[in-house]
């Protein structure tokens, strides 16, 4: 691993009862943002549990930067309906600084996440895994229910964010925002992939 690399997985397989991917093999460095793509059930969202530990490794290695810290968005955003946590308060649970969002979801922090549109809870929940002081961020189809203004804004927010020194890995179906977004894809197919 070089000073840069914070993130050096060899020879992964990785699954549940049995491997659901790999053999895979890449790293990813500060200030890159590193694309997951492939077909429903190939394994991208297993990959973000295992580099977290929380899937079944039966083979290879997967070595982290010291001290790095983490941050994860699923696909599953938590449950906010009766709860009275508004998008300011969820940002300083993550510890996520507001600047740079867009204007609009700017004006939604004050307001009740159970209150906001399904695209409006989606950005700010992704914003705040995306500012929060982490130095990896991994982001599960992050677009999901966002306009076109909106991926776009989080495609320049990813950018920001990598040139800010962290290292992105995203998983998205989206092509076009993969290529906005990211310096190099990495494709999943199965449990035959190689990197
Ligand atoms: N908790 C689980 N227990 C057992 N098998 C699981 C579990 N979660 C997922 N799988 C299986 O692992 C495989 C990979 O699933 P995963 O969610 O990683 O795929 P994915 O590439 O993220 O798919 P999608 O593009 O649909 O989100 C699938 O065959 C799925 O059925």
């Amino acid at each position: 691993m070089t000073a840069d690399t914070l993130l050096d997985v060899r020879g992964l397989r990785a699954g549940y009862l049995a491997p659901v991917l790999g053999p895979l093999s890449f790293a990813l460095a500060r200030g890159e943002v590193l694309g997951l793509c492939g077909p429903n059930g190939c394994g991208k969202s297993t990959l973000l549990a295992a580099l977290l530990g929380n899937v079944r490794i039966f083979a290879g290695d997967i070595r982290r930067a010291p001290g790095a810290v983490f941050s994860l968005q699923t696909q599953r955003q938590p449950p906010v309906a009766g709860v009275p946590l508004t998008g300011a308060e969820l940002l300083a649970l993550t510890g996520a600084a507001a600047a740079g969002l867009p204007p609009a979801l700017a004006a939604c922090l004050p307001l009740r996440l159970d209150r906001l549109s399904g695209g409006q809870r989606q950005f700010l929940h992704l914003w705040a895994c995306l500012q929060a002081p982490a130095d990896v961020v991994l982001l599960d189809e992050p677009t999901n229910n966002l306009d076109p203004d909106g991926v776009a804004a989080l495609a320049g927010a990813l950018r920001a964010r990598a040139a800010g020194g962290a290292g992105l890995l995203v998983v998205s179906h989206d092509a076009a925002f993969l290529a906005a977004a990211c310096d190099r894809l990495l494709r999943l197919g199965g449990v035959d992939d190689a990197a």
